[in-house]
C-alpha cells in the first residue's frame, strides 16, 4: 500500500479484550475493520500475564493512577485476548473512530463500543471495576510503533495486497 493523497499508510495495534471474546463478539468487531478496508497484517491470541500487562500498559499508572492500572491489569488477565495489527490509510485515527470513546457510555451508536458495550462509566474506578470497553487501540503514532513491536516480531507481520488495494486505490 503506497502513500496516497497525503494519507499516510500506518500500522496500528488492536486488542480484542477478554470481554469481547467471552461475549462472542470477535468476528463482528473484526468485520468492522475489514469493512473499512483496513488490512490484517498480523494476528495472535494471548493470555496476558502481569509482566506483559505491565509492558503493554507501561505508562497507564503514571497517566491515570495506580487504581486504574490495578483494575485494568486484573481485567486484561481474566481471559485471552486477540491482538491484531491493522494497516491502512490513517489506520491509527480510523481505528479509533470505528472503536469510539474509551468510555462506552460516551461512544456514539455506530461505533464498536457504542453498539456493543453496555457497562461503562468514567467513574467505574469507584466500584473497583475496569471499563469493559471490548477493544484497545493504539492512541498515536509513537504508541502504535511501540505496541506493534511489543506484540509482534517482524517476521510475524505479513505483506500482501487486498483486492481493494489492487482495484480501488
Ligand atoms: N476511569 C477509569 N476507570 C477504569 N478504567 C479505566 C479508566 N480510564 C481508563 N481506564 C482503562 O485504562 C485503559 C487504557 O487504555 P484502553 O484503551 O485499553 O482502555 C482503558 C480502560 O480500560
Amino acid at each position: 500500500m503506497a502513500e496516497d493523497q497525503g494519507n499516510p499508510v500506518e500500522r496500528t495495534l488492536v486488542l480484542l479484550k477478554p470481554d469481547a471474546l467471552v461475549r462472542g463478539l470477535a468476528g463482528r468487531i473484526i468485520t468492522r475493520f475489514e469493512e473499512a478496508a483496513l488490512k490484517i497484517v498480523g494476528t495472535k491470541m494471548k493470555w496476558m500475564d502481569e509482566e506483559f500487562t505491565r509492558r503493554h500498559y507501561f505508562d497507564l499508572e503514571e497517566r491515570l493512577g495506580s487504581e486504574v492500572y490495578r483494575v485494568t491489569s486484573t481485567f486484561m488477565q481474566q481471559g485471552p485476548v486477540i491482538a491484531l495489527v491493522l494497516e491502512g490509510f490513517d489506520a491509527i485515527a480510523t481505528v479509533r473512530k470505528i472503536v469510539g470513546s474509551t468510555y462506552p457510555n460516551q461512544a456514539p451508536a455506530g461505533t464498536v463500543r457504542g453498539d456493543f458495550s453496555h457497562y461503562s462509566a468514567a467513574g467505574s474506578i469507584a466500584s473497583g471495576k475496569a471499563v469493559a470497553n471490548l477493544v484497545h487501540a493504539s492512541g498515536n503514532k509513537e504508541e502504535a510503533q511501540q505496541e506493534v513491536e511489543l506484540w509482534f516480531d517482524k517476521d510475524e507481520l505479513q505483506d500482501y495486497k487486498t483486492l481493494a488495494e489492487v482495484y480501488t486505490y
